[in-house]
């Protein structure tokens, strides 16, 4: 018989800093990262097709062939790795700008894996499906373990963490950053020295990425610019996304008001549990 969940947020996450410690033979950066979840995503829909394996998904993203989506790699991985022979059918409502440092193809693809995990009874412990999630980019597994965390390796190595909770005003500046190409560009800071929680807490850590994509990007060097004006204003990710934190909604939606033009913002609010498993109550280590 068919089963079916819908509507499942793919939250997006921020990185609250971003440290880049060294590089691996492989070409692949090794990084310090605190991960947060914010209540703003994508949803998806699913469907059991259980004497059907094909993977359906729609709408396609213009410019990413089902077969490169991540939902779709995601589904086919957990089929190949339980020895399934049910697909599904799977319906997206896209919020997240792509390429947008908030990690939104990497949320689809986790929010598949615990949808379909779920669905065809394959019954993957998380930590199982983390490491199938690596597979598909450094950012899945943070969204398979569902907890706000201190990060490192390539960003698969995971601690739970409690970082503050704010409000936050999201800045996108509109303009898409290839991680690749960033993490690929010879005037990248590649050599931070390691931090520990202490060194985050008084304030000590950024985003090493940041001088660079300023630099390339000019309306990220604005966007941030006026941030950085109002408060601890800073970069998610490899770039194209902008935060800064705010003790109230109110606060938070005035400057919302007032942001650059021809920027789009958001309020919303950072979650040190995922949103997904907070509505599928799954249960996360313990904080
Ligand atoms: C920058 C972050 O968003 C921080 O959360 C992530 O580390 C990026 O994770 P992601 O988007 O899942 O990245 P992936 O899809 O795995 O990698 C995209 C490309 O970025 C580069 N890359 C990515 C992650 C990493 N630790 N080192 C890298 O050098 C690689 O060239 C890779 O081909
Ligand atoms: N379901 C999907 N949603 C968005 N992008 C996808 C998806 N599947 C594949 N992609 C590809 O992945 C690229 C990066 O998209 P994504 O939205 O994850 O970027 P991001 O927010 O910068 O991620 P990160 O912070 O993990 O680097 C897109 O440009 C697109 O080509």
């Amino acid at each position: 018989m068919s089963r079916e969940l819908n509507h499942l947020p793919a939250p997006a996450k921020i990185n609250l800093f971003l440290h880049i410690t060294g590089r691996r033979a492989d070409g692949y950066h090794e990084l310090q990262t605190l991960f947060q979840f914010l209540d703003l995503g994508d949803r998806l829909s699913f469907r059991t097709t259980p004497k059907d394996s094909r993977i359906l998904l729609s709408p396609e993203l213009p410019g990413v062939p089902a077969e490169q989506n991540l939902i779709v790699r995601a589904a086919r991985l957990l089929q190949q790795a339980t020895g399934t022979r049910q697909g599904a059918v799977i319906q997206l409502q896209k919020r997240l700008p792509m390429g947008g440092g908030l990690g939104g193809g990497s949320s689809d693809a986790a929010t598949t894996l615990i949808a379909l995990n779920r669905l065809w009874d394959t019954e993957l412990p998380l930590p199982e499906l983390a490491a199938l999630a690596l597979q598909l980019g450094a950012d899945v597994p943070v969204f398979v373990r569902g907890f706000a965390a201190w990060a490192e390796g390539v960003g698969e190595k995971l601690q739970p963490a409690s970082p503050p909770t704010p409000w936050y005003l999201l800045l996108l500046p509109g303009c898409e950053v290839a991680t690749a190409a960033v993490f690929g560009h010879p005037d990248l800071t590649r050599n931070s020295p390691p931090v520990q929680w202490q060194d985050y807490a008084e304030g000590r850590c950024g985003n090493d990425c940041e001088a660079l994509v300023r630099r390339l990007y000019p309306e990220i060097e604005r966007g941030l610019s006026w941030l950085k004006g109002l408060g601890r204003g800073a970069m998610s990710g490899t770039g194209a996304s902008l935060f800064c934190p705010f003790e109230s909604e109110e606060e938070a939606q005035r400057a919302l008001e007032q942001r650059p033009e021809g920027m789009e913002g958001f309020v919303c609010r950072g979650h040190n549990r995922s949103p997904l498993h907070q509505h599928l109550q799954i249960q996360t280590e313990t904080l």
